[in-house]
């Protein structure tokens, strides 16, 4: 078929490169169809050290240059990304699974924050200190060296961009490794910020698994390790980073809580809860999966969440008019799917979806697809209202009052996003200070601008990525002391 992949998807030293040794090769799938894409050949402790190397020689360069003068070629970068934005969209969605629609969403937002950071570059400097009888001092903002990413799977090619472009405005470079089943469009950024003009090994592509992964903790020419992916293996890998003292930034995953109040606008709260649960099959680490709706204003919300889920149209993800693709994997789904059984035996009720769904289409017929599921009859010591599902299931719960619902929205260890709906501006902005999250949408949910700082509390992780701040994540200070005087000697 025309979309199978065959040339090589790692990247080092400004070109592709092919695998040294194809006897650990994976397959990668369609999530639309199940068929496979091409193989995924990871790289072992000898390609891992020469992509190393590579963007170690390319940081000599990029760090000397001006802000202005890497901001010149990242924005080039980014118009490049814009003019090919639809062509990355298609093939994000056949590697994913996620609709056509959101694709094209995620591409912008990649162009975007490689757009802004290159904003920021020409912005950098340090601070000057005067100090007694005219000596002073200065603060340099310096790069940290070769940067690290490890992506997941449900944003490919925004988490390499979110990951790049404050390492880049900084002065860095960077190795990144895509999750194993999205090899497909790292290496496509890797060749567009070549041609805007990167010295050759600034962004590498480096293909691979844990074991990968766990040879880029441990490589001693590595300043920064920035990893998104699950609490489980966000420990092993800071973990291994302490080994050497790394920097670590972890966007790992939540269970985030979404309370609507019965002062709200129920539509909005309604499309809110839709926009918390549902975008990407529901494979989203900021997801509001806990939806706590005032008791007073259960029945017409749940009547109209119900009528909005059925109405997704689930399928083909290419398609325009699709709103739900396929999940990641058919372990993935199969993960789902056990996570609502086992809902329902602990008491839950399905209102709608919930099932394996088998578009009409016969190319389709051996996809990932899970119809849009809403549980009601839910309570907080259930698994599903714990533990994060990572597909398209909501779970509602009701309560009574504002301090009731702070206790139990707080009562995870997780603390990636929260919501409101209400009102009541008071209760909003209070509500906003009292939840344990890194983010709190306030009549809305999951709008995340590159402006504005994107990361977790708790178990959800630490670090930043957008906004001004990921900036410290990607630099260190120097202080230059200068004597104009004599020096006093104590001895
Ligand atoms: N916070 C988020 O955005 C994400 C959360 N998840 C959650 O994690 C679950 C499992 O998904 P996975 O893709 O298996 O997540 P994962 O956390 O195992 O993988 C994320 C990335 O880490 C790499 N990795 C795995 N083991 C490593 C190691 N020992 N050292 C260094 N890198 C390593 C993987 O190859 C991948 O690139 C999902 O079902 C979901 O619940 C998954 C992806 C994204
Ligand atoms: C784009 N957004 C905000 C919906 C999610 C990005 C975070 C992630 O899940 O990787």
């Amino acid at each position: 078929m025309s979309t199978e992949i065959k040339e090589a998807l790692n990247f080092w030293g400004g070109a592709r490169v092919q695998p040294k040794d194809t006897k650990n090769a994976e397959p990668v799938y369609e999530p639309a169809t199940g068929r496979v894409l091409c193989d995924m050949i990871p790289c072992g402790e000898v390609e891992v050290d020469e992509a190393i190397k590579s963007a170690h020689s390319a940081y000599l360069k990029w760090s000397k240059l001006s802000g202005l003068e890497r901001a010149r070629i990242m924005l080039e970068a980014a118009r490049i990304i814009r003019e090919r934005r639809d062509g990355i969209a298609r093939l994000e969605v056949i590697n994913n699974g996620k609709s056509i629609t959101e694709a094209e969403v995620d591409i912008d937002v990649a162009w975007q924050c490689i757009e802004y950071y290159a904003g920021i570059a020409p912005t950098l400097a340090g601070q000057h200190i005067q100090l007694p009888g005219g000596s002073f001092a200065y603060t340099r903002r310096e790069p940290l060296g070769v940067c690290v990413g490890i992506g997941a799977w449900n944003y490919p090619f925004q988490i390499a961009a979110w990951k790049s472009a404050p390492a880049f405005a900084c002065g860095n470079a960077m190795v990144f490794k895509p999750s194993p089943m999205t090899p497909l469009t790292a290496v496509i950024l890797a060749e567009i910020y070549k041609e805007a003009g990167v010295p050759d090994g600034l962004f590498n592509v480096v293909q691979g698994g844990a074991e990968t992964g766990t040879l880029l903790c441990h490589h001693p020419m590595v300043a920064k390790v920035s990893f998104t992916g699950s609490v489980p293996t966000g420990k092993k890998v800071m973990e291994m980073s302490a080994k050497s003292v790394k920097q670590v930034t972890l966007e790992l995953g939540g269970k985030s809580p979404l309370i609507i109040f019965k002062d709200c606008e129920l539509e909005n709260a309604v499309k809110g809860a839709l926009m918390a649960n549902f975008l990407t099959q529901g494979e989203v680490c900021c997801n509001g999966t806990r939806v706590f709706v005032q008791r007073e204003i259960m029945k017409p919300f749940v009547e109209e969440v119900v009528k909005r889920t059925k109405a997704i149209v689930i399928g083909d993800p290419l398609l325009e008019g699709t709103r739900m693709g396929a999940l990641i994997s058919k372990p993935h789904m199969e993960k789902v799917l056990g996570f609502i059984s086992q809902a329902q035996q602990q008491g839950a009720k399905v209102l709608c979806g919930g099932e394996p769904y088998v578009p009409s289409d016969p190319k389709l017929k051996g996809g990932y697809y899970v119809s849009p599921c809403v549980l009601d009859n839910c309570r907080d010591d259930m698994t599903c209202v714990k533990e994060e599902i990572f597909g398209p299931v909501m779970s509602i719960l009701p309560f009574d009052t504002e301090e009731e619902v702070l206790q139990r929205a707080n009562n995870t260890t997780f603390g990636l996003a929260s919501g409101v709906f209400t009102r009541d501006i008071a209760r909003a902005h209070r509500v906003a200070e009292n939840l344990q999250a890194g983010t709190c949408f306030i009549n809305n949910y999951n709008v995340s601008p590159v402006e504005v700082p994107f990361g977790g509390y708790k178990m959800s992780g630490f670090g930043r990525e957008n906004g001004v701040v990921t900036i410290e994540y990607y630099s260190q200070l120097k202080t230059v002391v200068v004597e104009m005087g004599d020096v006093e000697s104590l001895f």
